[in-house]
C-alpha cells in the first residue's frame, strides 16, 4: 500500500476517535436535528432543471446533517421484501457449521459470515451478525466492463456464497436485490455531482465496476426486552463513520440506527416505510475537502424485536486514484478557502484506503491480512 493512503487512512481513524470524545455541549439540541426526507420522483425527469433541483436538497443534506431519507426511488417493495427475507433465511436456517465454513477469518476482503464478536469497530462487544459480500459482474445489470479489482488491488472473485443445496435461491434473492441497488447508487452519484457543480455524468466512468460492498445484518433483540438507559447498553454495532462514498441503507421497521448529532448526542432514526437512508461516507468527505460531512451512528436494538439491516456501501472503482475535486478547493469569496485545506488532501488510491479502515475494526488489530487465508499467487485458495 502506498505510504500517502496508509497514513490518511489512519488519520481519518483518529479523527473519529476524536468525534468520539467530543463532550455534550447541549441536552436539548436533538430536537433541532432533523433528517430530511428527499422525493427522488423528480430526479427521474428528463428536464435538468427537474434533476438539479433534487441535487440542491442533496447538497443541503450533505452539508448539515450527512444523513437523508430517500422516497419513490423506484425500487419495488417486493425486491425489498426478498432481501430481508434472504437475510432472515441466512441467519435463521443456514447452519451454524455451514456458517463456519465462510467465515470472515478465511477472507482477506471482509467477505463472509461474520459472528458478532469476531469483529468491533469501536471496541464495545456487539450484538451484531453479518453476512457480507463484494461487486462481482454477475450481480451488476449493466453487466460490468469486467475490469473489477478487489480493495487490495487483486482481481479474483472473493465473495464466499452459501451453499445453495442448503440455502437455494439465496443467490438469485441476494443478486435481484443488490443489482437494483447498484442501478439506484449511480443514479444517486449523478444528483451528487450535479450538487457539487460537476458534469452530471462526472462519475461515470468511475463507477463501471465499482466498490460495492454489502451485508445481511441482524441485530437480536436487547434483554430484557426494553433499553432505556444509556448505560450498559447492548451495543448492535459500534459508533463509526462508514468508509466508502454513501452508503444507501435499508432495514426492517425495527428502530435501531442512532446518529451522532453535533451537539453530541444520539438522536435515534426513525425507520420511514419505503425509504432508503443516504448517508455520506469517508472517502467522499475527504474527496469535497469535507464540504460533505459523514456522520457518526451506531445501532442499539433496544426493544423486544428483532432488527434486520441491509447497507450498500458504494464507491468508486478501486483502483481509482483521486485528488479532492475541482469544485471543491479555492477562494470562497470571503478572503478565506472552501473546504478543510486550501489545497485539499493528498491523492489516495479508493480501494485501499478503505481497506486500510476496514482492517482496523478486526479485533486483534492486525486487519484482515492477519487472518488465515492462504495466499497462493495472490489469489485466495
Ligand atoms: O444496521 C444499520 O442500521 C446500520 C449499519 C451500519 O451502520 C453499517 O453497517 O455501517
Ligand atoms: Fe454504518
Amino acid at each position: 500500500m502506498d505510504s500517502t493512503t496508509l497514513s490518511e487512512a489512519r488519520s481519518s481513524t483518529k479523527y473519529l476517535e476524536s468525534r468520539l470524545a467530543q463532550k455534550v455541549t447541549s441536552q436539548d439540541a436533538d430536537s433541532n436535528f432533523t433528517i430530511p426526507i428527499i422525493d427522488l420522483a423528480p430526479s427521474f425527469s428528463r428536464s435538468l432543471d427537474d434533476r438539479n433541483k433534487v441535487a440542491q436538497q442533496i447538497r443541503h443534506a450533505c452539508t448539515t446533517s450527512g444523513f437523508f431519507y430517500i422516497t419513490n426511488h423506484a425500487i419495488p417493495e417486493a425486491t425489498r421484501a426478498g432481501i430481508l427475507k434472504q437475510a432472515e433465511r441466512f441467519i435463521k436456517d443456514y447452519p451454524r457449521s455451514k456458517k463456519e465454513e465462510i467465515h470472515l477469518r478465511y477472507s482477506t476482503l471482509g467477505y463472509g459470515w461474520e459472528p458478532g464478536d469476531y469483529t468491533s469497530i469501536a471496541g464495545d462487544s456487539e450484538t451484531k451478525e453479518a453476512f457480507n459480500w463484494g461487486y462481482e459482474a454477475g450481480l451488476d445489470k449493466s453487466g460490468g466492463d469486467g475490469e473489477y479489482t478487489n480493495l487490495d488491488g487483486t482481481t479474483y472473485c472473493g465473495n464466499k456464497w452459501p451453499d445453495e443445496e442448503v440455502l437455494p435461491g439465496f443467490y438469485d434473492g441476494v443478486r435481484e436485490y443488490y443489482s437494483e441497488v447498484l442501478q439506484l447508487a449511480r443514479h444517486l452519484f449523478r444528483l451528487f455531482a450535479l450538487s457539487l457543480d460537476l458534469d452530471e455524468h462526472h462519475f461515470d466512468t468511475m463507477t463501471t465496476h465499482p466498490g460495492g460492498i454489502a451485508r445481511l445484518l441482524y441485530y437480536p433483540p436487547s434483554t430484557p426486552p426494553k433499553q432505556t438507559s444509556n448505560s450498559n447498553l447492548q451495543i448492535g454495532l459500534g459508533a463509526h463513520s462508514d468508509y466508502e462514498c454513501f452508503t444507501l441503507l435499508h432495514s426492517s421497521s425495527t428502530p435501531g440506527l442512532e446518529i451522532l448529532t453535533p451537539h453530541g448526542t444520539w438522536h435515534r432514526a426513525s425507520p420511514v416505510p419505503g425509504s432508503f437512508i443516504v448517508n455520506v461516507a469517508d472517502f467522499l468527505m475527504r474527496w469535497t475537502n469535507g464540504i460533505y460531512k459523514s456522520t457518526v451512528h451506531r445501532v442499539v436494538n433496544r426493544g423486544g424485536e428483532e432488527r434486520y439491516s441491509v447497507p450498500f456501501f458504494f464507491s468508486v472503482n478501486y483502483e481509482t486514484l483521486v485528488e479532492t475535486l475541482p469544485t471543491c478547493v479555492g477562494k470562497d469569496g470571503h478572503g478565506g478557502f472552501i473546504g478543510d485545506r486550501e489545497d485539499g488532501y493528498p491523492q489516495i488510491r479508493a480501494g485501499e484506503y478503505i481497506l486500510e479502515r476496514l482492517n482496523t475494526t478486526t479485533k486483534d488489530g492486525k486487519g484482515y491480512f492477519g487472518n488465515e487465508a492462504v495466499f497462493r499467487g495472490g489469489s485466495e485458495k
